[in-house]
Formats: C-alpha cells, sequence, structure tokens
C-alpha cells in the first residue's frame, strides 16, 4: 500500500538540498540512481518509537530520493545513524520549530508519529487534549511549506487528527480530501495475522478488508470477506473481530507503560 502510494506521486522541485548545510542540522549524501525518480519523504516525531523503525523503512525504500527527519530533538543522531545505510537517499535530520520549513519544503509526502502514545487504562481519545494541538501546528506548517504533499496521519486518535488536519488544510485553503489519510493499516495487519492463525493458512495468501476507523468497535475487520475461505464458526469470528479491534490495547498492556505498537506500526 505505501508503495502503491509513492508510485503515485509526482515529482516536485526541492531547494534544501542545494542549499550548503548549516551547522544545526545534518545532511547525509547517499547513493543516487539516474533512473528512479526524486522523491522526497518527511516524516514528523522521526526520533520517536515508530519514527525510528519508519526512517530505517523509508531509508530502505528505493522510491525514496530525499528523506527528511524531523522532531522536537534527536533527529540528527537519528539521521546519522540512518544515513549510513547504503541506499541512495540522502537523509537530513531537523531538530526544532525553527528548522521545520526545511525539513518540509519539497516534500511529496509526509508522515506524521508526533505526539504522545498510550499508557495502561487509557483510550486513544485520552490522547486528543495533547495530540489535537501538535497535529494542528504540523498541519499548519505543511499548508505553507508543501501544501501538495500526500499527508498520511499516524498520530492517535486517528478519528479525530484525520479531522482536524482537514480542518485546518480548509482553513489554508490547501484542503484535498485525495491526499490525506489516516494510517490504519495496522487493523489489516492484524486481521491477517489473527486471521491466518485460526484459518491455519499461509499468512502471505491472506486477504482481511477492515472498513472504518481505528478505535475499538469503529475497527470493522470483514471477516466474512476474507480469503482464503475459512468457514470458521461465529464464536471463532467473535474472537477474532474483538482481538483485531482490541489489538492495540494487547500490545499498550504488554508494554506495561512503555509505550504502544511501534514495529507493527512503521
Ligand atoms: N495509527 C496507528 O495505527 C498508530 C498510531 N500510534 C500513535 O502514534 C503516535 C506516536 O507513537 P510513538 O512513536 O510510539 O510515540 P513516541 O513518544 O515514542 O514518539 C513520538 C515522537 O513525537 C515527537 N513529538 C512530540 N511533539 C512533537 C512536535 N510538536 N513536533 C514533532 N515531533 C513531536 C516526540 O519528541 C517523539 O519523538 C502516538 O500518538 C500513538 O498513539 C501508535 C501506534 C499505531
Ligand atoms: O493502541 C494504541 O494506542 C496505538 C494504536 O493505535 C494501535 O496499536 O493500533
Amino acid at each position: 500500500m505505501r508503495t502503491a502510494m509513492l508510485r503515485s506521486v509526482v515529482k516536485r522541485s526541492s531547494t534544501l538540498f542545494d542549499a550548503q548545510p548549516s551547522s544545526s542540522y545534518v545532511v547525509r549524501r547517499g547513493f543516487s540512481s539516474e533512473s528512479a525518480p526524486e522523491r522526497k519523504v518527511a516524516i514528523l516525531g522521526a526520533a520517536g518509537g515508530i519514527g525510528q523503525p519508519l526512517a530505517l523503512l523509508m531509508k530502505l525504500n528505493p522510491l525514496v530520493s530525499k528523506l527528511a527527519l524531523y522532531d522536537i530533538a534527536g533527529t540528527p543522531g537519528v539521521a546519522a545513524d540512518v544515513s549510513h545505510i547504503n541506499t541512495r537517499s540522502e537523509v537530513s535530520g531537523y531538530a526544532g520549530e525553527e528548522q521545520i520549513g526545511q525539513a518540509l519544503e519539497g516534500a511529496d509526502i509526509v508522515i506524521i508519529p508526533a505526539g504522545v502514545p498510550r499508557k495502561p487504562g487509557m483510550t486513544r481519545d485520552d490522547l486528543f487534549n495533547i495530540n489535537a494541538g501538535i497535529v494542528k501546528s504540523l498541519c499548519t506548517a505543511i499548508s505553507k511549506y508543501c501544501p501538495h504533499a500526500l499527508v498520511n496521519m499516524i498520530s492517535n486518535p486517528v478519528n479525530s487528527t484525520v479531522p482536524i488536519a482537514s480542518e485546518v488544510f480548509k482553513k489554508a485553503g490547501t484542503y484535498d480530501e485525495k491526499k490525506l489519510f489516516g494510517v490504519t493499516t495496522l487493523d489489516v495487519v492484524r486481521a491477517k495475522t489473527f486471521y491466518a492463525g485460526k484459518a491455519k493458512v499461509n499468512v502471505a495468501d491472506v486477504n482481511v478488508p477492515v472498513v472504518g476507523g481505528h478505535a475499538g468497535i469503529t475497527i470493522l475487520p470483514l471477516f466474512s470477506q476474507a480469503t482464503p475461505k475459512a468457514n470458521l464458526p461465529d464464536d471463532e469470528i467473535k474472537a477474532l473481530t474483538k482481538r483485531t479491534q482490541d489489538g492495540g490495547t494487547e500490545v499498550v498492556e504488554a508494554k506495561a507503560g512503555k509505550g504502544s505498537a511501534t514495529l507493527s506500526m512503521a
């Protein structure tokens, strides 16, 4: 899904890498390829639990030519580390609000895992007050510096942060419903894994559509449409549905206060 999205992106110009790097951020040159198109990806919240493995995966993606890693702190170190991987993209680290413009300028895709994660006993909605403000300010910057970028919202509660982003973009006159995504792929990933285990089929062959939102009962895995067909009894379908809906809580509880899903998410 990520690859399909990246393939649909049109090249846009970027001036960032023509400039001399200042001492406050790092620019590391990667290996270039003549034939692959130029595409810049910016990760906002790149020093966090999701941001770091996501930065690694983006660095491994041959469709990415520039990777901008932005966070309030810690990104020069993450950028230095990831930049040593021998793939084509140039990696830059940006820390602090005064550098967000440089991080976003020319970005084709912006991925946002910035914000606080849940602790045991919390719902995703409990994150609203703090994450709403973070998302609002980041989306305001996106409107200003890369208004045409595809925006992938990971920060929770996704059911609310996506509407917040759309309102910010509408106010700025940059809203395009085809370019704003709430990232709920993890629900599909979980539904496939849990179904394969119950149905005793190869997980690589499994497809399970999931519709709705990204919190509790708003997550609707359609196991009736799952393939390969397995004719599981109703009680097993109910249990699979509940486990998929509660998958995030399962990880939050297992991590016991050290955050929520990061690796399966990235
Ligand atoms: N959509 C989904 O499927 C999932 C969403 N999440 C959500 O993703 C978010 C991040 O989770 P983690 O990476 O585990 O948290 P984390 O706390 O490990 O990392 C968050 C990062 O965001 C940064 N940050 C905070 N305010 C910022 C700002 N104004 N600008 C830029 N960066 C800022 C922090 O410095 C930190 O590095 C949480 O809200 C979590 O609930 C988590 C798992 C799955
Ligand atoms: O449950 C959480 O807080 C994180 C999340 O969205 C998930 O793992 O699906």
